[in-house]
């Protein structure tokens, strides 16, 4: 066990780190400790400005607890040391060592368990929180532990004036030194140095102290004209700036007071005196409340611009089309995406209706049916739009829109996201349309007529396929060339489009064949008048390439349910159908009858 606790001290005393920290603490703490009691014994000061106890403090709280042990011994031998170097009797010093270490001990405490750290910089609760716990509290705990202490010694006059002085001239030396040490712990001393360059406030910093060493000297009330040059450092230089300046000022006032140039005001109370030393912490706290709040809110304005920029990047860079409109549906922003994909520029785009760059279908689609989703769900997800893009093209998009709404819930703002999908429909459509047509292809055309038998089934409804294919078709090659009959091809594709309803369809199956889909059609004198109307309409002459040509086509009608029930049985009818037409002699059509 004992050998146990041996090692450990070995460990302990073996923590370099540790011990250089240590050291540097007794010299600080002893440099600080010397430069206070001296100060206090050259002249007229009230009380001891003690400003060796906060950097005790800051080093204590941000060391385990378990490390504690030597740098308070460290502490500990620069207090006594200093006391008892400036002729100070044992008996006082002993009760000064236990009172200061009181302090320390317990500031270290409040800290590290408050765990703030940066954040006590952060915000104004911060900023007094590190006093309260950091400074005023251990400061009060350690005046009373002192005035304890001291009662068999003084006076009770004498102890109320020991606790009003320990109280004033500790909390000004750690208001002076705690946040400056705090920062320096946290950020080092090469940072600090760092943002006094970058922010060039050397000047301002020799200005502070020149007017704290003036005033007094020369203008009434120097206290007001000491907080000018702080506020300007405050204003500019942030935290880091005051955090040195007050350390700066509040020394040069303390060596005024020692010297006689800083007098107390005549007072008729003893304790009026105290009085005198409030100005400083008057003059310091402000600075550093107000550089907390500028840092504050440079950093909040900081964030706010990263976000903004990062919204931007996105917004611009997203791969998708992004506008946004206003509730009356003009528009007021759009990406780099949606000018690219359209071809428009940002000016011939802003403010205009949404509406204006879609079709006519599209529009009427969001104006209609879109818009009052929009007002009841708040969203609309997926929506097939055209847009009409500047060089004449469509460009086939979905939206997905949602329709911010303000506090009282009127719509502020729509957000629009469109995705290109032309490719996708382009490649749709050349999958399911003749590439020389464009009519529907035979993979269409027969998943057409099989829902048309389906409905058909389903409805009792009648409908007819006609099969046709154009005649001597391989003379007009032959005669005029493989182009003028592609032409020709497209010519009569127009013609029969143009003899059927909307509802109907006309496909090529390939070749000169084509095939027709006619809906509510039975075997009748009607159905008759539509084959001799597509008759008439093929066989008109055309004019290709300055050629007057003549074509005519044989067709085959097989009615639904009559001449089947399913699509294969009714393409082969018609098929066999168009063969009799051919074999008639051509350029007429053929109803289907069994053999
Ligand atoms: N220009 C062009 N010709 C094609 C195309 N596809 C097939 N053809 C030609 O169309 C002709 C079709 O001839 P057929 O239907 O067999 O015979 P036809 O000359 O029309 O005679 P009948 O059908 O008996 O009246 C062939 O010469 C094919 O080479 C095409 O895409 N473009």
């Amino acid at each position: 066990m004992i050998a146990a606790k041996s090692g450990l001290l070995r460990a302990y005393f073996h923590d370099w780190p540790l011990l250089r920290v240590s050291a540097q603490l007794m010299l600080g703490y002893l440099l600080l400790a010397l430069l206070s009691i001296c100060l206090f014994r050259l002249g007229n000061g009230i009380a001891v400005i003690w400003f060796a106890n906060a950097i005790g403090i800051v080093a204590l709280s941000r060391l385990a607890y378990q490390r504690w042990l030597l740098p308070v011994l460290a502490l500990a031998v620069a207090n006594l040391g200093a006391n008892l170097f400036t002729g100070t009797p044992l008996s006082l010093s002993l009760i000064y060592l236990l009172s200061n270490l009181l302090e320390m001990l317990l500031g270290g405490f409040l800290l590290r368990r408050s765990q703030g750290e940066a954040g006590y910089f952060f915000s104004l609760s911060g900023i007094l929180r590190l006093f309260w716990l950091g400074v005023l509290l251990p400061v009060l705990a350690g005046s009373l532990l002192a005035v304890v202490l001291l009662s068999t010694q003084v006076t009770v006059a004498s102890l109320w004036l020991v606790l009003l002085h320990w109280i004033e001239g500790s909390a000004i030396g750690g208001a002076t030194i705690l946040p400056l040490a705090y920062w320096i712990c946290l950020y080092g001393w090469r940072s600090l140095l760092g943002i006094l360059l970058q922010k060039r406030l050397f000047a301002l910093l020799l200005l502070a102290v020149a007017v704290a060493i003036l005033a007094p000297m020369a203008l009434p009330f120097p206290f007001i004209y000491m907080s000018l040059p702080l506020f300007w450092i405050a204003y500019s230089g942030g935290v880091p700036g005051v955090v040195l300046v007050n350390m700066l000022v509040s020394m040069a006032i303390c060596v005024q007071i020692s010297l006689g140039l800083l007098l107390p005001p005549p007072t008729i109370y003893t304790w009026g005196y105290t009085l005198f030393y409030l100005p400083i912490l008057a003059t310091l706290l402000p600075p550093l409340m107000l550089a907390t709040a500028m840092d504050m809110s440079s950093s909040a304005v900081a964030a706010l611009e990263h976000s903004e920029r990062r919204y931007r990047s996105l917004y611009q860079h997203t791969p998708a089309m992004l506008s946004s409109c206003d509730p009356s549906g003009h528009i007021v922003s759009v990406n780099e995406v949606w000018l690219r994909t359209t071809g428009f520029h940002y000016a011939e785009v802003i403010g205009q209706e949404a509406s204006h760059f879609l079709s006519s279908e599209s529009a009427r689609q969001l104006q209609q049916e879109v818009w009052p989703i929009l007002l009841r769900e708040g969203v609309c997800h997926n929506i097939p739009q055209q847009i009409n893009s500047k060089s004449g093209g469509v460009v086939e998009v979905l939206m997905t829109a949602a329709l911010e709404r303000n506090e009282s819930g009127s719509p502020t703002r729509l957000l629009v996201v469109q995705l290109d999908i032309s490719d996708k429909v382009k490649a749709q459509h050349q999958a399911y349309h003749d590439a020389l047509t464009q009519l529907p292809n035979r993979m269409l055309f027969s998943d057409r007529l099989e829902q048309a038998c389906q409905q058909g089934n389903r409805n009792h409804e009648n409908f007819c396929v006609i099969f046709l294919d154009l005649d001597h078709f391989k003379t007009i090659n032959d005669d005029y060339g493989h182009e003028l009959g592609d032409q020709l091809l497209v010519e009569v594709s127009h013609r029969l489009s143009a003899t059927i309803r909307s509802s109907d369809t006309v496909s090529r199956l390939g070749g000169d064949e084509f095939v027709m889909l006619l809906g509510g059609l039975a075997p009748c004198e009607e159905a008759a008048q539509i084959a001799a109307k597509i008759l008439t309409a093929v066989a008109q002459p055309c004019t290709l390439n300055g050629v007057v040509i003549t074509i005519s086509v044989s067709m085959g009608l097989a009615f639904y349910p009559d001449d089947g029930l399913d699509s294969v049985t009714l393409m082969r009818h018609a098929d066999e159908a168009m063969y009799r037409a051919k074999r008639l002699g051509r350029n007429c059509f053929a109803q289907y009858t069994p053999s």
